[in-house]
């Protein structure tokens, strides 16, 4: 079982991720950063081979780690894909949100996600894709204006109490 944080891009799912991992001692993964060392950059591989290629590669890497690493931070949007959605069914799922005003300090001047040229982008996607994120989530928290340890923590100390094979077990 692995704890799976989800969300909007720039919501912090690879930061908080990363930490939690840490705080937990637990394994870790970021699907971005798994397709990124095998594939080449994110926007080039959208550019080269077009989205539908990139949520391949992403599904694929996600089947892969899913069971086997205890956190996992997935790409924004990974859990568009039906298949992903299935495959989450009996993890513990994240959801990580934020504000637009937190959000539009995060991406200025960040090229790195190629759907996202800016907060009304963001917004865009983030309504489009809203309804999935709440379903899938067991638990959410927003890291708007928030220090990332403070986050970790709250989610550390609800894994604690509310995690589906209790807290020293999440894997
Ligand atoms: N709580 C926070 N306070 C301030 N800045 C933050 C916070 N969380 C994340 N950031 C900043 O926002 C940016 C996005 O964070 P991060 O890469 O963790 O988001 P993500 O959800 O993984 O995004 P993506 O969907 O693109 O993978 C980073 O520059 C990070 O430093
Ligand atoms: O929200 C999205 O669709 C994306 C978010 C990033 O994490 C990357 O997975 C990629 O840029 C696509
Ligand atoms: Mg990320």
């Amino acid at each position: 079982m692995s704890v799976v944080l989800i969300g909007p891009p720039a919501a912090g799912k690879s930061r908080a991720g990363r930490r939690l991992a840490k705080v937990l001692g637990a394994s870790y993964a970021d699907t971005d950063k798994v397709i990124v060392a095998r594939h080449g950059a994110i926007p080039d591989i959208f550019a080269a081979h077009g989205e539908l290629e990139f949520r391949r590669l992403e599904r694929d890497v996600i089947a892969e780690h899913l069971e086997t690493t205890e956190v996992l931070s997935l790409g924004g949007g990974a859990v568009m894909d039906v298949e992903t959605q299935a495959r989450l069914e009996g993890h513990t799922v994240v959801l990580l949100t934020a504000s637009p005003a937190a959000i539009t300090e995060r991406i200025t001047g960040n090229s790195k996600r190629p759907l996202i040229t800016g907060i009304e982008s963001w917004t865009q996607i983030y309504e489009a894709r809203r309804e999935t994120y709440e379903r899938l989530a067991d638990v959410s928290f927003d890291t708007s204006f928030r220090p990332m340890v403070r986050v970790v923590e709250d989610i550390a100390e609800w894994l604690e109490q509310n995690s589906k094979e209790g807290p020293s077990d999440v894997a």
